[in-house]
């Protein structure tokens, strides 16, 4: 008997408009646990705009969401859109959803420490200083166990966006959600980025990576979807989708990489 993998993320048949651009034409996507899930395609393909709907930072017009086992409700409000039935619940939700933003998002009026600590204490209500070791711990994961006193403005970008890494994780979600992580940063600060999310795939964490970097989604990835006007045009394991993918477009949009 083989052993399937307890499903993390089910999503099924996402549709978002914004006014009369169908940015979204039905995606759908699993996620079993360990998977590393890359979301490819040319700018203004809806990519970030799809984990967004994943989280409920953009409400989809249509679909279903299960993380973890728990549905997300759902009812048909005003032009026949999906509503929440309750925003309670996506809060709550959305603590199984680690998500990483292009622009860090750090308070910055917090420490990284204080960051770190802060969805557990005052969403999870963790105990603070339970909240302070586990916090410590991700810390010295991400290599900022030193800087735990800054304050972000007096950090590189890759310090800022390890220290937002370490602050999604501290939730221990089920999935972790990366919206172009690297996008933000000077070049020379990218690896260190990179690294540690190549770790967290190695660790077997669960992720949906939107990314530009072609070949790190080649070489960590478990699935890649290659995005096209809001539809998944071609989807399947790195070397099906990298090396050899039946669609034209990602032909042409992944071509070149052959190291
Ligand atoms: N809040 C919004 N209001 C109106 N239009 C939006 C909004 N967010 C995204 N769009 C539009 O939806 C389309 C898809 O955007 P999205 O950011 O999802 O694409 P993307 O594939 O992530 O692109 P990129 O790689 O450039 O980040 C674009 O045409 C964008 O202008």
């Amino acid at each position: 008997m083989t052993e399937t993998a307890p499903c993390a993320l089910q999503v099924e048949n996402i549709h978002k408009s914004f006014g009369s651009q169908e940015v979204l034409k039905g995606i759908s996507v699993t996620a079993n646990k360990g998977d590393v899930i890359s979301i490819i395609g040319s700018s203004g393909s809806g990519k970030s705009t799809f984990l967004r709907c994943i989280n409920f930072l953009e409400l989809p017009d249509q679909g279903r969401v299960v993380v973890a086992g728990e549905e997300i409700a759902l009812k048909t409000g005003r032009g026949g859109k999906m509503q929440p039935v309750s925003w309670r619940q996506i809060e709550r939700v959305r603590t199984g959803l680690g998500m990483v933003f292009q622009s860090f998002n750090l308070w910055a009026h917090l420490t990284v420490l204080e960051n770190v600590i802060e969805a557990p204490v005052h969403v999870m209500g963790i105990k603070r200083a339970d909240a302070i070791e586990k916090a410590k711990a991700l810390l010295h994961k991400v290599g900022l166990y030193d800087k735990r006193d800054a304050y972000p403005a007096f950090l590189s970008g890759g310090q800022q966006q390890r220290a937002a890494i370490a602050r999604a994780l501290c939730v221990e979600p089920a999935v972790m959600l990366f919206d172009e992580p690297t996008s933000a940063l000077d070049p020379e600060l990218v690896g260190e980025v990179l690294k540690v999310i190549r770790d967290l795939a190695e660790e077997g964490r669960t992720m949906l990576l939107v990314t530009h970097e072609m070949r790190f989604a080649r070489d960590v990835s478990s699935h890649v979807m290659f995005l096209h006007q809001g539809r998944v045009e071609e989807e399947g394991s790195p070397a099906q989708v990298f090396g050899n993918p039946t669609s034209l477009r990602c032909r042409e949009f992944t071509a070149g990489l052959t190291d």
